[in-house]
């Protein structure tokens, strides 16, 4: 709703929706009514509009769009007040964001506190503005400028807005006070001087023309596969060129298309699901209601290897202390080297200041000493993937550290019970499990063991918020649940190799979906000696030794390329040969390489496995199913909450293209039904493959034909 009051002879309009006063039909209805009464009452000189709780707007209210809606429309609004003879000015305090600029842009005036920050967000939802935007904006920032911001989505800060000309002043002090003194100071000039209907397109000496051309092209290869930012870039260009009202008759039109697209359907998906993993819970009861996080000062980061190293400067650019531990000098320096020549990295792209790096590296205790990490509040540990050395260092952790500190292991493969209960403190100890490059990749997949406590998990999700990362809270099993989800992805990619296609094929086959890389691209640049390691460490913990000349490991079908890899020194990038072969030293570039293909077929020769075309269309089936199977599996064994956790790992974790929302979204658009069909069909022309097996609930949800949202009701559980 919207509040309506006076002061001084001034209509007083308060946009009320909180949490960020979103555009809902109340809100709409309240803003029409209010400005038809101030025009209407004989007493009003000037109106101000504002918002209530510190925000001034965050747009339309992206729940609706899924209702379809009633109410009026904003240029509705926005034309009712560009025949106002009285000033409307917006007085902006917090955000102003899509239809919330949007009803900026039609008030008379603007201003704005300095906390302010104005955009239109639009596009992350795979929207254009269609509330006036890309026709009001251009004109009052400018063509390029508004261009910019359309098209990339960034907020903009106050003092920008003002000299872009978005805003007429920045205040400090009581947003409302300046509102009306503002309001008052206009209240004789003539409206449609200030009204942006009756400016043109600025162009600052720009040509729409090339201009056009260029901005669609450079879109187009800079956000592959996104529609909307074409669309931002057609309804910018639009109204440079034609009249007002047929440019915003034309942008509607784009926003309806889109508004009902696939893209926009699973960018609004992915943008709740962001949220909804904060909303955590653990089996044995406690959530993120009732759980209160320990405050974190300091952290140790104990092995500053490829992970603790990008780890601690995680840490130390998010503003925190942290102690890194490593078992010698050596390595420490080792680590310590690396650490800032990605430091220096950050610099050298312009986003951090050779100043601004020299701070964080103050924050930084280089340690040999365990009894450094006596008071921090906080340890990470990532030494070797070894349990016996895991819980020698966890024993020695507790009896160093106080009592209250929280120890973590960034184990990627160990349950973390085997690790809490080297400690008397296992109610404090969690799994924080990283991805590599762990500097830069957003993905923090958080593991709750049999016993750690509620305050334990509060704290980590926080502390994942604190060092910029998407915390994501799963219980434990093997391979937790991104990498539990990748192995049937990466098995099905080889087995495919093996029945005829060709890992350019495969990884071509993904790039075209939206993947950022192919399977055998990112083996090659994470080194195949180290999925060669992790199997034949899974095989010694079994007691059994690998080999290459069977199709079958203990009654599984199993891919042994990787080890006839190994047997030829081809590692990968670093030997520049691996799934590909790699052009002079340091070479990036993958290129096909007969050798490989004569290595599978040799290969599959010995193992009389007959090779065949397989299809573009089978492989992505093939990697996708056997994937969402276990996620649907992990779903009905409760290590997730909810569906949205497993999308929001893909996307982070693994880069799934975000307009298709994720594996799980993407299962429910395909139809469940449907996905559990071809999964029994794979399952019974593939017996020899566990991940064939289909998941009960996505059996039960075939039945039901519930959609994936009820998931709770088929399995009859729900933990929140
Ligand atoms: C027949 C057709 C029907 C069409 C519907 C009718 C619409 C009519 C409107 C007129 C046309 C408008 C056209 C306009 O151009 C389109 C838009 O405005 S689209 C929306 C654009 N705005 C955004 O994308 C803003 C998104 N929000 C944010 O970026 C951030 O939330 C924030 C505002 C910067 C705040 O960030 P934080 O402080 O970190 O807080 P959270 O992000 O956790 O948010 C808190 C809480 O608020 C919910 N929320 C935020 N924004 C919206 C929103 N726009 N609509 C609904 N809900 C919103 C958010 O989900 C959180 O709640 P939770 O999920 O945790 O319950
Ligand atoms: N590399 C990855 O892609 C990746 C991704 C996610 C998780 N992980 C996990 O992270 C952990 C570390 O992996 P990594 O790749 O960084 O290994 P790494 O071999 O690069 O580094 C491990 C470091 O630990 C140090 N170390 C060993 N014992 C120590 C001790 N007692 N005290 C202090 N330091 C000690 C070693 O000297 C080494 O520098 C493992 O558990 C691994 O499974 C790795």
């Amino acid at each position: 709703m919207a509040e309506y009051s006076i002061r001084d002879s001034v209509a007083i309009i308060q946009l009320d929706n909180a949490p960020v006063n979103a555009l809902s039909v109340a809100v709409r209805t309240g803003l029409y009514d209010g400005i038809e009464r101030a025009a209407g009452d004989g007493s009003v000189k000037a109106v101000v509009v504002c918002g209530k709780g510190g925000n001034f707007c965050a747009g339309a209210d992206i729940k609706e769009f899924d209702e379809g809606s009633k109410g009026p429309w904003i240029t509705e609004i926005g034309d009712f007040m560009d025949r106002m003879r009285k000033p409307v000015v917006a007085a902006i305090e917090g955000v102003a964001l899509g239809g919330g600029l949007e009803v900026a842009l039609f008030c008379h005036y603007r201003i704005a506190a300095k906390n302010a920050r104005v955009g239109q967000p639009e596009v992350n939802i795979g929207l254009i503005p269609g509330g006036g935007g890309t026709v009001r904006l251009p004109r009052a920032a400018g063509f390029k400028q508004a261009l910019e911001m359309i098209v990339t989505g960034n907020p903009v800060r106050a003092e920008r807005a003002l000299k872009m000309g978005v805003l007429d002043e920045v205040v400090s002090g009581n947003i409302l006070e300046a509102g009306i003194k503002f309001a008052l100071s206009k209240a004789h000039i003539d409206t449609s001087l200030a009204c942006l209907r009756n400016r043109p397109v600025r162009m600052d000496g720009l040509n729409i023309d090339t201009k056009a051309d260029a901005a669609l092209a450079h879109v187009k290869s800079k956000y592959k596969g996104f529609e909307a930012p074409m669309f931002c870039v057609k309804a910018v260009v639009n109204a440079a060129r034609v009249p007002y009202d047929d440019a915003i008759q034309k942008e509607r039109e784009y926003f309806f298309e889109l508004r009902t697209s696939g893209q926009s359907q699973a960018l609004r998906y992915a943008f709740f699901a962001e949220r909804q993993i904060a909303r955590w819970g653990l089996p044995g009861g406690g959530d993120y209601r009732t759980a209160r996080a320990i405050p974190v000062r300091s952290v140790g980061v104990v092995g500053a290897g490829t992970m603790g190293a990008g780890i601690a400067l995680c840490i130390i650019t998010s503003g925190l202390p942290c102690v890194l531990l490593e078992q010698n000098q050596e390595f420490l320096e080792k680590g310590v080297t690396s650490l800032r020549g990605q430091l220096m990295g950050t610099v050298r792209l312009g986003k951090m200041t050779a100043g601004e790096a020299e701070v964080c590296l103050s924050r930084l205790k280089p340690s040999t000493s365990m009894e450094d990490l006596k008071h921090v509040d906080m340890v990470i540990e990532a030494v070797f993937e070894d349990l016996k050395l895991k819980r020698e260092v966890f024993e020695r952790l507790d009896k160093t550290c106080k009592p209250e500190t929280i120890l973590c292991t960034n184990t990627s493969t160990l349950d973390i019970d085997s690790v809490a209960t080297a400690t008397g403190r296992p109610d404090k100890v969690v799994g924080t499990h990283f991805f590599a490059p762990s500097y830069l990749m957003k993905l923090l997949e958080n593991i709750y063991g049999s016993r750690t406590s509620p305050e334990t998990v509060a704290t980590v999700m926080r502390f994942g918020k604190t060092i910029r990362k998407v915390p994501v809270l799963v219980g434990s099993c093997t391979g937790f649940v991104a990498n539990r989800m990748l192995a049937p992805y990466t098995a099905e990619a080889q087995f495919c190799v093996e029945e005829g296609a060709s890992p350019a094929q495969v990884d071509s086959v993904l790039m075209d979906f939206g993947m950022p890389m192919g399977t055998f691209r990112v083996s090659d640049l994470s080194g195949i000696d180290v999925s060669f390691s992790i199997r034949r460490e899974a095989a010694r913990k079994l007691g059994v030794t690998l080999t290459v000349d069977s199709r079958y490991f203990r009654g599984q079908r199993h891919c042994s390329l990787i080890e006839r890899l190994v047997e030829k020194g081809r590692l990968g990038r670093k030997t520049g040969k691996g799934w590909y072969k790699y052009e002079g030293p340091g070479g990036t570039v993958p290129l096909e390489d007969p050798d490989v293909l004569e290595i599978i077929e040799t290969h599959c020769r010995a193992l009389g496995i007959e090779r065949r075309n397989v299809g573009s269309h089978e492989i992505q089936e093939r990697m996708q199913l056997a994937m969402i199977n276990e996620g649907f599996k992990i779903l009905e064994e409760g290590i997730c909450t909810r569906a949205e956790e497993i999308d929001v790992i893909w996307l982070y974790g693994f880069g799934w293209p975000r307009y298709l929302g994720g594996p799980m979204f993407y299962a429910s658009k395909l139809g469940l039904k449907r996905v559990f069909e071809k999964i029994c069909t794979f399952h019974k022309r593939f017996p020899h493959s566990q991940h064939w097996v289909p998941s009960v609930l996505l059996g039960k949800l075939s039945e039901s034909g519930l959609p994936l949202s009820k998931w709770g009701e088929a399995a009859g559980t729900s933990r929140l």
